[in-house]
């Protein structure tokens, strides 16, 4: 996903004289279409905010979910406030999330209107930050079909093999983990979206969908181009005085044809010459309508999409549950023992697991379980926007409120996960085997209803696949001073929509000569 707008980072990013030039036009806005409250129901609680500014001045910058997570202490678990007349929503249990986004899903699946990225940066090939409506849905499907738990299987060659590879880099150069992380990810999704091999550093393509994501992670804070407030300044010349985001966005609509247009017309092209590998993209275009069938152009556009959101999309999330997962390890030596202690008695020393062991390895499956509930990937998902005014457990909540789940309340809730804040994956385990009854980190961990992650399924398949053969092999473990004593490691993650754990090092070696023979021999690439 990795590509949404922060729905709620909204102080930080509200410059003096956009606060200014907002205020105007909300007070015009205001003055011509002031709207009467369609019902006589109070609004959910949350705290009291200024006439027109509403609370911009109480929003939380750095990890709101924990702020949010003490005003529910105060408010309840449903907490409402305004920013620039803007309506938030904010959700913090699980109860509330199932009633308004699963029950009620038909008015709870739109999102925010977000012209400066949707309409002139064209990261309309998003499907994740499309309207709720008939072109998300065709979307939806296209990318469903791909990508549901009854056919992600057929990538699992895929990431098994950038598995071995990523074992070899660490083998290679373990300090630069994080890099081999990100690599790992971005391979096995270009491989399987385009059948496109990518290079061992400045890939054009992975550079090219990096500087994308970097774009939308500037221009999807809210109110950061004013364009988003007042849409109609889209249409204001790229030369006129301070239209300095038309050019912004020009320059990014160029970066982001490239990322959907680009590998999508290479795979045509060696069709087109018969070299074309099996890739997602390639079937996608076998089955395209003939080129005068007047669906042709809407249903290539839709196979380009797809093809281009599994990367954007898939690249940089689970990336940071890896990354959390290193943590955990070299913070927790205890549940590395045990995991490894499973693998060893259910693999053995002489191969790597693999998929078909899975079922076999209860621990490991809580430990994947673990990583990605301990330190959230996104730990507010992304705002859902309501559609139609409603009335909701003796509240209004009027049309247009941004919706938001508070993914990390729900999986760090200490009636229901006991000393939340550890890393244990025992709790998902009862007699040995998986409890049914234990609380999923998916019911919250990848979002909720109609939108919830499309591309979760293949994300738990690698996470396993790296997990499992990395503790196979290696000891991770925390890093050493100068006098050769392990340094203590904190859980300490980033602020914004995708969260990663602060930048740390870590101690990563073979667990024996027979590991580094293992990793080197299951290695398939260049060396
Ligand atoms: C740890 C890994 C991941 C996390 C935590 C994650 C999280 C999310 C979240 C929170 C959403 C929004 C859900 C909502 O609106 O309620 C989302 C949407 C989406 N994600 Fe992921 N994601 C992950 C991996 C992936 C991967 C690997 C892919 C692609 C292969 C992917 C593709 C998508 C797509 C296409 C959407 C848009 C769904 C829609 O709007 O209908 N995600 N993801």
């Amino acid at each position: 996903m990795g590509t949404i707008s922060a729905t709620l980072d909204l102080a930080q990013a509200y410059p003096y004289h956009t606060i200014t030039a907002s205020l105007f036009f909300i007070l015009v806005v205001n003055a011509l279409f002031f709207r009467k409250r369609a019902s006589s129901l109070p609004l959910p609680p949350g705290p009291k905010g200024f006439p027109l500014i509403g609370n911009i001045f109480d929003i939380p910058t750095d990890k709101p979910w924990l702020v949010y997570n003490e005003w529910a202490k105060i408010y309840g678990d449903m907490i409402y406030f305004k920013v620039l007349g803007q309506p938030f929503l904010v959700l913090h249990t699980l109860e509330r999330t199932y009633d308004i986004f699963e029950k009620r899903s038909s008015n709870y699946s739109d999102r925010a209107r977000m012209p400066m990225i949707l309409e002139l940066m064209n990261w309309d090939y998003n499907m994740a930050l499309l309207p709720y409506g008939t072109w998300w849905r065709r979307h939806r499907r296209a990318f469903h079909e791909h990508f549901h738990p009854g056919v992600v299987a057929k990538y699992q060659p895929i990431q098994s093999r950038e598995a071995r590879g990523f074992l070899y880099r660490l083998l290679v150069s373990p300090e630069n983990f994080r890099h081999h992380i990100r690599h790992a990810f971005a391979a096995t999704i270009m491989s399987i979206a385009y059948g496109i091999t990518v290079k061992e550093s400045n890939d054009p393509y992975i550079l090219n969908a990096e500087e994308a994501l970097e774009g939308l992670s500037e221009a999807g804070v809210p109110g950061r181009f004013l364009v988003d407030l007042i849409p109609v300044l889209k249409y204001v010349p790229k030369w006129f005085p301070g239209a300095n985001f038309k050019r912004k966005a020009a320059r990014w609509r160029k970066v982001n044809v490239d990322v959907a247009q680009k590998p999508f017309y290479y795979v045509k092209d060696q069709m087109t010459k018969g070299t074309a590998v099996p890739s997602l993209a390639a079937t996608l275009i076998d089955r395209l309508p003939g080129d005068n069938d007047p669906s042709r152009r809407e249903e290539e556009k839709i196979a380009q999409d797809t093809a281009a959101v599994a990367y954007v999309g898939g690249a940089d999330t689970t990336v940071s549950a890896v990354q959390s997962f290193f943590l955990a390890m070299a913070m927790y030596p205890e549940v590395q023992t045990k995991a490894q202690a499973e693998i060893d008695q259910v693999v053995g020393w002489n191969r790597l697991p693999e998929f078909s062991d899975r079922p076999s390895l209860p621990y490991i499956n809580a430990l994947v379980k673990e990583s990605m509930r301990w330190q959230l990937v996104t730990p507010l998902a992304v705002g859902h926007m309501c559609s139609r005014d409603d009335e909701y457990n003796g509240y209004f909540i009027p049309k247009g409120t941004i919706v938001v789940g508070n993914s990390w309340a729900i999986l760090h809730d200490p009636t229901v996960f006991s000393d939340p804040l550890e890393y244990q994956p025992e709790r998902y385990l009862k007699d040995g085997r998986l409890d049914p009854n234990a609380r999923n980190p998916d019911v919250a961990a990848f979002g909720f209803g109609r939108r919830i992650c499309a591309g979760r399924h293949m994300s738990d398949n690698s996470l396993y696949a790296i997990v499992s053969s990395v503790l196979a092999v290696y000891d991770i473990r925390p890093p050493l001073d100068d006098e050769g004593n392990p340094i203590q490691l904190k859980a300490e993650v980033t602020s914004g929509l995708l969260s990663y754990p602060v930048p740390f090092k870590c101690t990563i070696k073979p667990r024996s000569p027979a590991a580094e023979a293992l990793i080197r021999d299951s290695f398939e690439g260049d060396r």
